[in-house]
């Protein structure tokens, strides 16, 4: 799409292309918030505190103006969360029980509402996706589009940090310790997996990704063919034969110019406007089972701005008109 979409993407009239994107349907959604408030996966407090920046920021009512409709909020805090210092393993179960808790929440929902669900670190998709997964019954794993600029597919054996946040998505595939693959849920299928926004990564969890056959589309592959070309084939690889995708995006996935309040900033990301305009996509999936949204940090966003980018990121995904 052309830049000039970009800098109107809000805005159906403005330009030659708005004829493709009035030509796709948005979907008429009904919302069903999970503020997944841990950070029992990451290396520093923080990202807990995000949910609650964000609802405070007016989340919520940003969506309902965009169209959408509000099928209610569960909180969902971490109990007695260990210290960052505190042994791997004791991090581990943590992490494994929050997931637990995560997942068996989504699973209630109902089939028809799509879930957005709000970090926390990363480390609460390992729950996220095992329940999104409960919930489809038979159809099995959904189809995952995961935007970062981590892979986060160690493993407790491959880790150099020790930090469960960077072991996600190799539990969702089942791989790692058993606390965090054993939850119940289909795991992923790995063809219909795919990273996208890689920039940073430790060797063992890029070759573990590419022995499972998990695509990843790393930054120098985006500028190369642009996002909008990238993200189209993610989300053809996500969404499959159909039975239901999702996508879990790590706002580190965006440039740190633009998203600064992130714990694990890593240069040279994904342009946020350009980002907005891909996820706008998703408002003509039908087949969009839940989108995720982790590790924003508000005490590293004194003014408000990240907060309000990732509001009009949720609303470009997810609404049907300008909010
Ligand atoms: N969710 C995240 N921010 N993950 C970053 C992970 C960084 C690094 N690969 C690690 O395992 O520690």
């Amino acid at each position: 799409m052309s830049a000039c979409c970009w800098r109107h993407w809000w805005d159906w009239k403005c330009c030659a292309c708005s004829a493709e994107l009035r030509a796709v349907a948005s979907v008429s959604r009904t919302l069903a918030v999970v503020a997944a408030a841990s950070a029992a996966g990451a290396p520093r407090r923080g990202p807990e505190q995000g949910p609650g920046a964000l609802l405070g920021a007016g989340l919520t009512q940003a969506l309902q103006d965009a169209g959408c409709a509000m099928a209610g909020t569960t909180l969902l805090e971490a109990q007695d969360a260990p210290a960052c210092g505190t042994p791997m393993h004791q991090r581990l179960q943590a992490c494994a029980d929050y997931a637990r808790r995560l997942a068996e929440r989504i699973a209630t929902l109902p089939a028809a509402h799509t879930a957005l669900v709000i970090g926390g670190d990363h480390a609460v998709a390992a729950g996220s996706w095992r329940g999104v997964g409960v919930r489809q019954g038979d159809g099995g794993a959904p189809g995952l589009l995961w935007i970062d600029a981590h892979l986060d597919s160690h493993t407790d054996a491959t880790t150099h940090s020790g930090n469960i946040h960077g072991m996600p998505l190799a539990a969702l595939l089942g791989e790692g310790a058993a606390a965090l693959t054993g939850l119940r849920g289909p795991a992923l299928d790995p063809a219909r997996t795919c990273v996208l926004g890689a920039r940073a990564w430790e060797g063992e969890e890029r070759a573990l990704l590419q022995r499972l056959g998990v695509r990843i589309f790393e930054m120098a592959e985006i500028r190369r063919r642009g996002l909008d070309a990238v993200f189209a084939e993610a989300l053809r690889i996500a969404r499959g034969k159909g039975g239901g995708f999702g996508v879990s995006l790590d706002l580190d996935a965006i440039d740190p110019q633009q998203m600064p309040a992130v714990l694990c900033p890593e240069a040279g990301g994904i342009d946020a406007g350009e980002l907005a305009t891909a996820l706008r996509t998703l408002r003509g999936c039908a087949d969009l089972r839940a989108l995720e949204i982790t590790e924003y940090v508000p005490a590293l966003d004194p003014d408000g701005g990240c907060a309000r980018l990732v509001i009009d990121l949720a609303c470009a995904a997810l609404g049907r008109r300008s909010g």
